[in-house]
């Protein structure tokens, strides 16, 4: 049976996606790859299994030059997916044989080249300077030359949508021009990024049917459309989609390819990546954020952090029954994960679901469930937050299991007589913190003092200097993080604060939370939460 895209065109090798990261993508502010980022980029796309990688504009850019050197010289193994060039057609009034950018498209011995050309009149004449004949014979003596030189040639036609509305005529002229001399799709740009997806989609289906010819879609996300556009453009007849990971793009971006490709991969059921590279989806879009040194978007469509996170206890409470009910697809299928939040907005099931995952159970400790309701609510009140202190949510969880359920307690493996901290601010105009604190551990009273460069950090200091003696395993617990907010609309209080405390050592890493009107004495219970979690997980021997 053939496979069809949703307008009926034959799939199979037939339908492109075509991945414009490295060109395109590179257009956005803040991005700056390196020629080794770019064949790190071009790697991850191609094992993802896109069909092209627009590798950049040779000539033009010598670091995009040198990324096609390299690749030709080895160091690009690609495996699905074909490396294009990407250059526009021969200057106005110029010989093509004799232009030089074209003659770098060449040489960059990419098989596959993408021209850009102008296809709204008011840009011939007013940017280019030139008439609509000679505009198509730049395109037609280009295309037909690299065609003449082994090529397979894509004609991006900018402006489009703008200038098919503008004057329909010589925009269709544009593309006639580049099919006649062999260009294989026309791709249609939104390139100011200003269309609707039902106006777009309209004016795809109207090419179609007038041209028969193939058509690819390419657009920019100034109205936040960029993802429906490219999928209603599909919908509508166009067989090639151009995105960019994470829909890094000039001004608001691209259209994002891993929003695309959910919709197209899972919801229209086409065949649009290798079997099995949906799943990749998620890992691809975050390695790829880090090497553009960009923070992944947690709320990106399919695969950030949260996209599949849920806070509300009502939606807990259906999908503890099933996940389905509040999921819009299984998250799994893009190599995501399911999460439930734990914060004031939860409920019954929300802490249920949450035991679950932190590996209690807690189906027959009704009353430890409604108790910790009550507690995580009553706490984030006053200005605690759970979201992202899971470690401190499973101690609560564990000391409501222990009053109402009669548990093992969470022992705490040193118990506080008091500590003190002193700031010094010395005449040179260093300032050095001293911490003290006095704990019983091990049956043995220990007085210990440290420095640090700030009360937490000496605290902290101090604590391990009285405690690693005695709990050895303490040694390679360290801090990794440590965020501070200043909250001051608590409820029935002066401003607080909140110290998130992120821990780690070889096997984990946990969060841990401690609300206070004092810093210091916020940042001591984050801690004392991170080392009494830490020894709840050790052999009672180790304690
Ligand atoms: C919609 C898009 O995003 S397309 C991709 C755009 N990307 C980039 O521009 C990044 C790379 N660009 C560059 O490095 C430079 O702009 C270059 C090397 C291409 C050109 O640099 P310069 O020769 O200094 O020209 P400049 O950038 O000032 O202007 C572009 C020239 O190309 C001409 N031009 C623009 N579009 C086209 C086209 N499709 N076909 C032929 N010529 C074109 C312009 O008319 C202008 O010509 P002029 O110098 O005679 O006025
Ligand atoms: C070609 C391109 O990047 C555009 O028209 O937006």
């Amino acid at each position: 049976m053939t496979r069809t895209t949703p307008a009926g065109t034959p799939l199979g090798d037939e339908f492109h996606v075509y991945d414009t990261t490295l060109r395109d993508g590179a257009q956005r502010e803040g991005i700056s790859y390196s020629v080794t980022d770019k064949l790190a980029v071009a790697r991850l796309l191609d094992s993802l299994g896109v069909g092209f990688v627009e590798g950049g504009w040779p000539g033009a850019l010598p670091k995009d030059t040198e990324f096609f050197h390299r690749a030709a010289e080895g160091e690009l193994e690609l495996r699905h997916a074909a490396l294009v060039a990407f250059g526009s057609t021969r200057r106005a009034g110029a010989k093509v044989d004799e232009d030089p950018q074209v003659r770098a498209l060449l040489d960059s011995r990419a098989p596959v080249v993408t021209l850009v050309a102008k296809s709204d009149r008011r840009h011939i004449e007013r940017a280019l300077r030139t008439d609509v004949a000679e505009n198509c014979a730049m395109v037609a003596d280009t295309v037909r030359h690299l065609v003449g030189e082994g090529r397979r040639v894509f004609l991006d036609a900018e402006h489009f949508f703008d200038g098919y509305a503008f004057d329909p005529d010589t925009s269709l002229r544009v593309l006639e021009s580049a099919v006649e001399a062999g260009a294989d799709v026309v791709v249609l740009c939104d390139t100011n990024g200003g269309q609707l997806p039902l106006q777009l989609a309209e004016t795809v289906g109207e090419v179609v049917a007038r041209t028969g010819f193939r058509l690819g879609i390419h657009c920019q996300d100034d109205t936040g459309c960029a993802v429906a556009n490219s999928v209603a453009a599909v919908q509508a007849g166009a067989t090639h989609v151009q995105c960019t990971a994470n829909g890094y793009g000039e001004r608001a971006g691209n259209a994002d390819l891993f929003a695309v490709l959910g919709n197209l991969g899972v919801k229209l059921e086409m065949p649009v990546l290798p079997e099995g590279k949906l799943r990749e989806l998620t890992r691809t879009s975050h390695a790829l954020a880090e090497i553009a040194n960009l923070a992944p978007d947690t709320h990106q469509a399919y695969v950030g952090q949260s996209t599949f996170a849920h806070k509300a206890g009502l939606h807990a409470s259906a999908i503890k029954v099933d996940p389905e009910l509040y999921n819009h697809i299984d998250p799994a299928v893009v190599g995501n994960g399911m999460r439930v939040l734990v914060t004031e907005m939860a409920g019954r099931a929300s802490l249920e679901l949450k035991g679950a995952e932190l590996g209690l159970d807690l189906s027959s400790a009704p009353d430890a469930v409604t108790g910790a309701v009550r507690r995580v609510k009553e706490l984030e009140a006053r200005g605690w937050s759970f979201e992202a202190a899971d470690a401190s949510l499973e101690l609560l969880l564990r000391r409501e299991m222990v009053t109402a359920a009669g548990a093992e307690p969470v022992e705490a493996p040193f118990e506080l007589e008091s500590y003190r901290v002193v700031l010094d601010h010395r005449s040179d105009g260093e300032v050095i913190a001293e911490a003290t604190v006095k704990v019983r551990v091990a049956g043995e009273r220990v007085i210990a003092t440290a420095e640090g460069n700030g009360p937490v950090n000496a605290l902290d200091a101090a604590l391990r200097k009285a405690l690693v003696p005695h709990l050895p395993w303490l040694e390679s617990v360290e801090l990794a993080d440590y965020k501070v907010r200043i909250l001051t609309d608590a409820p029935g209080t002066d401003a607080v604060t909140r110290v998130l405390v992120e821990s780690r050592d070889g096997e984990e890493e946990w969060t841990t939370v401690g609300v206070h009107a004092n810093i210091v004495e916020a940042s001591w219970l984050a801690l004392c939460d991170a080392l009494v979690y830490k020894a709840s997980r050790k052999p009672t021997t180790s304690r």
